[in-house]
């Protein structure tokens, strides 16, 4: 491995490259043992980084990987089978690029965010390219949503399990607070072939390639693929996920890192109500016979999040909610493990695992630019939480309305080219309550990062005793300033004395930045 990375040290373009994405270069990385311990994981997905990828406007970076060897977890990581990528059987009308026209928009990346926007421009008459290296691949993720978001967005044919409301275990002695919200998985499969299919019939052209550049000029931009081809376009779209292929970022990339361990399993049985969901199990009893792990858990922990499809088929997730460095991958299994073991779970056989690192908070990227983005891309995973599939989905239509109102393709005859459109873009993207609005959730994600177990019991404690229009409107990103500000203060009202004081210590520094930031904007 250490060979690997000089090797991959002395392509400056790659050291360059690591150094904007992950905040320090390649010589710290290959020098320093325990960073190097938690990013060796996600050395699979470095190409992801490079480039775009595969997957690359799915919201979570997720690696998969073979079964390693890993102390008391490594019976478990021998059950996970041989990844196996799935596609969907669909004819994709193919970019044809000795044609040499000028399309008006050309999206880097056919994730959930890339190709909801494909859609909508294309079925406003504009014409649309799609450019992904594996366009009919499945995405890989679990993903989890709130029942109301995706109804809201008329996509509940889109969830393939529902669980009429969550549950989160707060601590060992049986305090636990019952969230009657419904939580649905999404079935990747039937959201993806849905967006195909309407694309399909809009006549969107797809190209099947990495982008390795883009070209500007005053009116049109030049997109340079990987197998030579150069596509010619009105407006760029970089939906490439935490590749962040085209946007470019001019502060330090400093973010917190939501790092889980996941698996489908057939087990024997389980201790879960299959009429609900784990959104969280802070319980730590498991970890009582390993003192190490649980010191380690103590200071930085990790939560079981769990959706029981019936009694022996089940996702479980170890998660790490936000920490900076991001915990290691070895960790989070053996925590897992430990879990499984204590809660009489016996695992049979693996249909898939997952493992997900994704960075939260951050800057945003340079608002406004020529490339426009959506997704992780564009910073949109929420800072708090590391959700992204519901905002970036809603987020679709305010991107693909400003394109096709910009261009000219609305009767309102405000038509714009160039630096322009893509400032207008930015604008309808970024509006300044949204910026205050994930300010104030990275003002929560820097207080997220100080608490231990007992302070992150005491935190959620209090969280999930608001008035449910505040908890929902915080995790689905439907508060506002001022409306932040009383959710705040109610939070503040319902946790306990200690919990009271924590929020003050802990947060008054990241309140000063978060005042300071709104004083600047
Ligand atoms: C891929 C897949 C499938 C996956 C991945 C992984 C996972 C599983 C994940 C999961 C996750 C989760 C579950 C998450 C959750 C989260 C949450 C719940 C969060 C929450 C948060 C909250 C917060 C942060 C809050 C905040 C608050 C604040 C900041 C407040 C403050 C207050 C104060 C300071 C007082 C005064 C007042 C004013 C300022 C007005």
């Amino acid at each position: 491995m250490k060979l690997l990375l000089l090797g991959l040290a002395d392509i400056p373009l790659l050291r360059n490259r690591l150094r904007l994405t992950l905040g320090f270069d390649m010589d710290t990385l290959l020098k320093t043992p325990n960073k190097l311990g938690f990013f060796i994981p996600q050395f699979n997905g470095f190409e992801r980084l490079c480039s775009n990828n595969p997957n690359s406007s799915k919201v979570k970076l997720c690696v998969k990987k073979r079964a390693i060897k890993i102390g008391s977890s490594s019976a478990l990581l021998d059950l996970v089978p041989e990844t196996k990528k799935e596609s969907l059987d669909y004819d994709l009308p193919l970019y044809d690029p000795s044609m040499s026209r000028v399309v008006d928009l050309a999206i880097v990346g056919g994730g959930p965010a890339g190709l909801a926007v494909a859609q909508q421009v294309s079925e406003a008459g504009l014409s649309v390219i799609s450019i992904d290296p594996s366009p009919k691949l499945i995405w890989p993720n679990n993903y989890g949503v709130w029942v109301d978001e995706f109804e809201a967005m008329d996509l509940l044919d889109c969830l393939d399990t529902t669980w009429s409301g969550a549950v989160v275990y707060i601590d060992n002695d049986g305090a636990k607070k019952d969230l009657s919200r419904p939580y649905g998985r999404v079935n990747r499969k039937q959201l993806k072939s849905k967006m195909l299919q309407k694309c399909i019939a809009n006549g969107v052209k797809f190209h099947q390639s990495k982008v390795t550049n883009v070209v500007h000029e005053e009116e049109n931009s030049t997109v340079v693929c990987s197998d030579g081809v150069k596509i010619q376009a009105s407006v760029v779209l970089d939906a490439t996920g935490f590749s962040r292929c085209l946007v470019q970022y001019d502060k330090p990339y400093n973010p917190g890192y939501q790092v889980a361990y996941g698996i489908v399993a057939e087990v024997d049985g389980h201790p879960f109500d299959v009429d609900k969901m784990v959104f969280m199990d802070w319980r730590d009893k498991h970890l009582d016979s390993y003192p190490e792990l649980k010191e380690r858990n103590s200071k930085i922990p990790t939560f079981l999040y769990a959706m029981p499809f019936s009694s022996n088929r089940i996702f479980l997730e170890e998660t790490s909610l936000v920490a900076r460095p991001g915990l290691r991958m070895e960790d989070i299994q053996e925590r897992m493990v430990a879990r499984l073991k204590h809660l009489g779970i016996n695992v049979k056989r693996i249909e898939e695992d997952e493992r997900c690192v994704i960075p939260m908070g951050g800057p945003l990227p340079v608002l406004p630019q020529r490339v426009v983005g959506i997704g992780g891309t564009a910073g949109m995973v929420h800072p708090s939480t590391g959700y992204m599939v519901a905002r970036t989905l809603a987020a679709a239509p305010i991107v693909a309305k400003a394109i096709v109102r910009y261009l000219g393709g609305s009767t309102s005859g405000d038509s714009l080219r160039g630096d322009q459109l893509s400032a207008e873009v930015w604008r309808d993207l970024w509006p300044i309550e949204r910026r205050r609005q994930r300010e104030f959730f990275c003002f929560g994600m820097d207080i997220l990062l100080k608490l231990d177990l007992e302070a992150t019991r005491r935190f959620f404690d209090a969280f999930f005793d608001l008035e449910p229009r505040y908890w929902h409107g915080f995790l689905s990103s439907r508060l506002f300033l001022p409306e932040l500000l009383v959710f705040g203060l109610s939070l503040f009202s319902h946790a306990s004395n200690t919990s009271r004081l924590e929020i003050m210590t802990k947060g008054t520094v990241p309140l000063g930045v978060y005042l300071q930031l709104q004083a600047v904007g």
